[in-house]
């Protein structure tokens, strides 16, 4: 073998980068969201960002990608600096970056998609010699995705699979990856992160991982990093340091909430019922078949699964954003139709998935969106339809206070707010009235760990005030954690049902794979 060849070889077999950020600052008009912070990630690890929301995570890898200029700060590749102008920069230069949302087109095969990703996908595809190629690489690969269908019928943990393939195809051998496992079941959250270690382990990859599971933290990562306000608040080597200290990193003085008791209950009447109900997906296919689920006064039903059984379907029947094609719901035994006439009347809350998508405007301000729910009573509307500016924005500035919700005022549009922060200002709305039916969905997706206690103590706390409460939940432990009775779905359908003190993960596991 020339030697020429064997250097080839060679760097194809050890790729990993290191990457170093010096002196990175970000300012949004007065807001500096980052200031000043320098991290290195040695080539061939896995490295931990931690922070807690708001603290500027997302701000920091969006300059490492080009998608924010930074207003001051470099970036270095194995010790050199390079210039990132936008993200074709940033791949040109090994560093790809995986969201927490899917990119891939639904509608096209794997195959397709990675195909069509490339920077300069053919004219005309040869797809013989392309699938020989997908091949080649699909072998190389630590994990597989069937490349033949269409991504839209690919499970959850299957598409993440593919986002992350199609980076590796990509040639990117620095991969950003943001709160990665959030769509994963606990068992693919294992071995997406442990096949990726291995591939950093033999020097084809680095890895910079946002994460808010300390789990992740100490069984996967090598190092880290935490960003408290926008600074750098500590960093080293994972096992040196204990979880304890690395929360205080990123809270600092800030206390944590203690989880709310459980008050106990007694021969509660049924609030919510839901009655032989069936509805169909976005593709007219069955996706909700015969459900029937009962929720006394001060309870929790936590309903678990794998996302993508027909849990969100379920719950936009219930919220009122899809029609049911049988069944009934009803609340104190009378018809319930969940439209805004009847959720005022019986006081019934619910908390969305995706919320700045579902639950919020994202062009109005956080005032605005915080008092969205009573936008239209008094005393917020004086004259008609013209808001009270004055009222609305002390009861926004008042919800922001209490549920610590980090924005630089009641005047900053939603869409600037951190992911978490979204998630906590809808939260503050839904959550600041009397509730008497609950209906939440993954409540606590995306946020830090001082506010997913926060937010799991309001939920017990509703519930000990006597609300009714359903909580879908893909997170098997937030469920076990607070529900009194545990159902679960499967293929569209609820068959098991079990008093949380008589549940195991064993019997769940197997209700969720459907036997
Ligand atoms: N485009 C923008 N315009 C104005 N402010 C912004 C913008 N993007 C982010 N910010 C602000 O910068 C700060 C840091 O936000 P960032 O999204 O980086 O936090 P994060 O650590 O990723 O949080 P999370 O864990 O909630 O995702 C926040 O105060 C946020 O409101």
């Amino acid at each position: 073998m020339s030697a020429a060849l064997d250097t080839t070889t060679e760097a194809r077999a050890h790729r990993a980068v290191s990457l170093e950020t010096i002196g990175m600052t970000k300012r949004f008009g007065s807001l500096t969201a980052l200031e000043d912070v320098s991290i290195k990630v040695e080539a061939g690890t896995v490295h931990a960002l931690l922070g807690e929301n708001g603290a500027g995570k997302s701000t920091l890898v969006k300059c490492i990608m080009g998608f924010y200029q930074p207003t001051s700060g470099t970036v270095l590749v194995d010790d050199h600096e390079v210039g990132i102008r936008n993200p074709r920069d940033a791949h040109a230069h090994g560093i790809g970056m995986v969201y927490q949302h899917f990119t891939l087109v639904p509608s096209l095969t794997a195959a397709e998609n990675l195909v069509i990703s490339r920077a300069h996908p053919p004219a005309v595809i040869d797809w013989r010699k392309e699938m020989r190629g997908l091949d080649e690489f699909l072998s190389r690969m630590p994990f597989k995705v069937p490349l033949d269908v269409p991504v839209s019928s690919l499970s959850a943990g299957e598409k993440q699979k593919l986002e992350i393939l199609k980076q590796l195809y990509l040639d990117q051998h620095f991969l950003i990856l943001d709160e990665p496992t959030s769509v994963l079941t606990p068992g693919e959250a294992d071995e997406v992160l442990g096949l990726l270690r291995g591939m950093t382990r033999t020097g084809d990859l680095t890895i910079l991982m946002i994460t808010h599971k300390f789990r992740e933290v100490t069984e996967y990562t090598d190092a880290f990093t935490v960003l408290r306000r926008g600074k750098m608040a500590g960093a080293g080597k994972v096992g040196a340091v204990s979880v304890d200290e690395m929360s205080k990193m990123m809270i600092g003085d800030a206390t944590i909430r203690e989880g709310a008791a459980r008050t106990p209950m007694h021969d509660q009447p049924v609030v919510f019922e839901v009655a032989g109900l069936f509805a169909d997906g976005d593709e007219g296919l069955p996706a909700v078949e015969a459900v029937n689920l009962k929720v006394h006064a001060g309870e929790i039903v936590g309903v678990a699964g794998v996302s993508g059984n027909g849990q969100s379907e379920l719950v936009e029947v219930l919220s009122g954003q899809r029609d049911a094609s049988d069944g009934r719901l009803f609340i104190h035994n009378k018809p319930f139709v969940p439209n805004r006439d009847h959720m005022d009347r019986y006081k019934v809350f619910g908390l969305q998935e995706e919320p700045l998508r579902n639950a919020a405007v994202p062009r109005m301000t956080v005032g605005e969106n915080i008092s969205f729910r009573i936008f239209d009573k008094p005393p917020i509307t004086t004259l008609g339809w013209w808001l009270s500016p004055g009222p609305m924005r002390a009861r926004a500035r008042e919800l922001i206070a209490s549920y610590r919700v980090k924005t630089p005022s009641t005047e900053e549009l939603m869409e600037n707010l951190s992911g978490g922060n979204v998630q906590r200002a809808v939260l503050a709305r839904e959550l600041s009235s009397q509730v008497d039916v609950l209906i939440v969905a993954n409540p606590c997706f995306g946020l830090d760990f001082a506010s997913v206690a926060e937010i799991r103590a309001q939920i017990m706390e509703q519930r000990n005030r006597g609300a009714a409460v359903l909580l879908f939940s893909e997170d098997l432990d937030e469920i076990l954690e607070l529900a009194d009775t545990i159902a679960v779905m499967s293929g569209g359908r609820i068959d098991y049902v079990v008093p949380a003190a008589e549940a195991d993960r064993t019997s769940i596991g197997r209700a969720m794979a459907g036997h």
